[in-house]
């Protein structure tokens, strides 16, 4: 049987950082924003669909998507993220569930399901366990404007974009606090995965 882990949080709350931890420990990572990527790469039919929709504005002059002005819009609009988000998120699950299944198939004692959109999405049913990783409002404003040179008000508008932590908090399985250090957040998370029996 393999556990199937939900990994999720808020941006910059700390997900990529735990699940190179679980990668290292050898369990397959499914990692929604790397397939959410090659889902708009040209050709592809997302591609077409948000050339389309949003215009040449939002491409590079090689033609590739220019993700910093999408994001700049789509982080400042609802009604424009709700339009990428039905675009590219029905092609994200088809191929989410597809690398999850063939790790099932494949024997692993676990698979993880990096998400960070798991709970807003309504996608738990893609999992068995859920695993959120948290940080204070404060610590997320901070870190996100150090990792991507974002002013306060770009960085508040992503995570105000997102269901809030402390709310998500209320909803996960097991939740791992990130506000210390990575060597604390570690020794939390092997505690979680030997209470799952899915490490010594
Ligand atoms: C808007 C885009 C082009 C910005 O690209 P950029 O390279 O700057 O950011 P990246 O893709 O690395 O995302 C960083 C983080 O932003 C947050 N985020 C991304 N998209 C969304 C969204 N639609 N709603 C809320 N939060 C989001 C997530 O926490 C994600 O981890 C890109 O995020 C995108 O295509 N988003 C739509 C697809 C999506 O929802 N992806 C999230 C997981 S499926
Ligand atoms: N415990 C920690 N102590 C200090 N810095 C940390 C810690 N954990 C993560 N960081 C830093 O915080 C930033 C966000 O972490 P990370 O990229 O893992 O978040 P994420 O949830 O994957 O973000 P996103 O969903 O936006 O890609 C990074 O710059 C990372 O190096």
């Amino acid at each position: 049987m393999t556990l199937v882990i939900g990994l999720t949080g808020g941006i910059a709350s700390g997900k990529s950082t735990v699940s190179s931890l679980l990668k290292e420990l050898g369990f397959p990572i499914v990692d929604a924003d790397v397939i959410a990527k090659e889902a708009v790469d040209q050709g592809k039919p997302a591609y077409s669909k948000i050339a389309e929709v949003f215009g040449h504005r939002v491409l590079q002059p090689d033609g590739a998507i220019d993700r910093a002005q999408l994001g700049s819009e789509i982080f400042a609009d609802p009604e424009k993220r709700k339009m990428l988000n039905e675009i590219v998120h029905p092609e994200v699950r088809k191929e989410m569930i597809r690398q999850r299944d063939e790790s099932i198939q494949q024997g692993s004692k676990a698979v993880i399901l990096d998400i960070p959109l798991l709970f807003e999405s309504k996608l738990t049913h893609f999992a068995d366990k859920s695993l959120l990783v948290y940080v204070t409002p404060e610590t997320q404003l901070e870190r996100l404007m150090k990792r991507n040179g974002y002013t306060q008000k770009e960085a508040q508008q992503r995570i105000d974009s997102q269901m809030p932590l402390d709310e998500k908090k209320s909803l996960a399985d097991e939740v791992l606090d990130n506000n210390g250090t990575r060597e604390e957040t570690e020794i939390q998370l092997l505690g979680i995965l030997r209470k799952w029996k899915i490490s010594e």
